[in-house]
């Protein structure tokens, strides 16, 4: 390729900002582009693991490997430090490591909570965001199983999860995989452990069939969830949730809570750019920011439209990975001096994990579940890993093995 070298800066090594330098690094040459990739960590964490990390099902060092490992340092230079400003007429991106220039820029800075304005949620509540805080709600839920232990009361402990959408199921179903190795470690009666889940809408996890929700639903009934569903929660504070019953407050009492029902794109996009709804920017079909030929954002900060229904696709880790294969190949395109390429979305479906052994799904237009859906779930995870770092890191952090 021959072409004036250009400086192409990628700002989050999640889904997509890692899988966009992978794939750059092997499509280009060192003498075809400056590859520069900023982190604020110094390990690429997966963020689809995070509800096992705060259950305590896996130990958050698995869902985690060193970004050095999987990018190619003679084409990249891996900077770990904060994003804290886009300057998008001078193309400058500060961070807490000093500036740096782009002619290409790449934002895939990612999700954050949302907590929809809920009086005390951001103080109170856990959320699974990242590594440390679902770390965080782990080290509570243990904390208190030991407290409860010494403290020879006679109350129950109790865990609320707000919100039945997917990762709030996700993280039940691993709860009820861990909170009976927790009991018999402290010598505690299951029967002591109240786990609810409180859910605004009338109905859960909408993504899927009701039968397979029914499924869900029941299999958690099954190991002692209680449910409370189109019950909004109006505040949260150091004694749990307080919600709304028929017009009437009520405090709901627990030891810990845990807020999964709300993610927006990344705060900076809000500060760094006009049109942004919920940390999210609209896109247009090869990637790249209205009237910016050359800042592309994808995964959670970018709202995909999905041509057919005229609303953005969800954001998930699969299209975060999708979007990030092809800005590499528009980028490639782009040095070239080619016309770009509009994006399309492969959905080749969703499984939602009930624990390690069980779980729904629907994958190629076709219902699964039980531990056929467990197993696809482990495929899925797996092939995240080795999409982004290869056979040997797919076999040293897959979950195939
Ligand atoms: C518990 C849970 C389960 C999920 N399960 C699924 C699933 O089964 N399937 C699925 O497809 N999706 C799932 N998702 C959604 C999926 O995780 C996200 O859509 C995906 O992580 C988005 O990828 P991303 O690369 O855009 O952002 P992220 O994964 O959020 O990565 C962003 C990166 O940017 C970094 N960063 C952020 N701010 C800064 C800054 N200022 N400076 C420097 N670096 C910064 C972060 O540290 C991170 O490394 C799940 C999410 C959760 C929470």
């Amino acid at each position: 390729m021959s072409f004036e070298r250009k400086k192409i800066l990628v700002l989050g090594a999640g889904y997509a900002g890692l899988q966009t330098v992978t794939k750059l690094q092997k499509m280009l040459s060192h003498q075809d582009a400056d590859i520069t990739l900023i982190n604020k960590d110094e390990y690429h964490y997966e963020a689809t693991w995070l509800h096992e990390t705060a259950a305590g099902t896996i130990d958050w060092e698995e869902g985690v490997y060193p970004i050095n490992k999987v990018i190619d340092t003679q084409k990249v230079v891996f900077v770990p430090a904060e994003v804290t400003a886009i300057d998008k007429e001078s193309q400058q991106v500060e961070t807490t490591q000093g500036t740096f220039d782009y002619d290409i820029l790449v934002v895939a800075l990612g999700f954050e909570s949302e907590t929809f304005g809920i009086e005390g949620m951001a103080e109170h509540a856990h959320s699974l965001v990242n590594p440390q805080t679902a770390l965080a709600a782990r080290q509570e839920i243990e904390r208190n199983f030991a407290k409860y232990k010494q403290s020879n009361e006679d109350k129950d402990i109790s865990i609320l999860v707000g919100g039945a959408g997917f990762t709030g199921i996700e993280f039940l179903g691993e709860l009820v995989e861990s909170i009976p190795e927790l009991c018999e470690r402290h010598g505690i009666d299951y029967n002591k452990v109240n786990l609810t889940c409180v859910e605004a809408a009338p109905k859960m996890l909408p993504m899927f069939p009701e039968n397979l929700v029914e499924y869900a639903m029941q299999y958690l009934k099954d190991r002692g969830v209680k449910f409370m569903v189109g019950t909004p929660i109006v505040a949260a504070n150091e004694n749990g949730f307080v919600v709304e019953v028929e017009g009437e407050k009520q405090q709901l009492e627990a030891s810990s809570i845990v807020w999964t029902a709300g993610v927006r794109g990344n705060r900076l996009m809000d500060e760094s750019f006009e049109g942004v709804k919920r940390g999210r920017i609209m896109v247009n079909a090869d990637l790249r920011v209205e009237g910016y030929d050359n800042i592309y954002a994808i995964g959670d900060v970018a709202a995909v439209m999905n041509g057919e229904e005229s609303r953005p696709w969800p954001t998930t880790a699969q299209i975060a990975m999708q979007l990030a294969e092809h800005t590499a190949k528009n980028i490639q395109l782009s040095l070239k001096g080619d016309k770009l390429e509009p994006f399309s979305y492969n959905d080749r479906g969703t499984v939602c994990s009930l624990g390690s052994k069980d779980g729904i799904g629907l994958v190629m237009g076709r219902q699964i579940k039980g531990r056929k859906a467990a197993l696809m779930k482990r495929v899925i995870d797996s092939r995240a890993v080795f999409k982004i770092g290869g056979p040997m890191l797919a076999v040293s952090k897959g979950k195939m093995l």
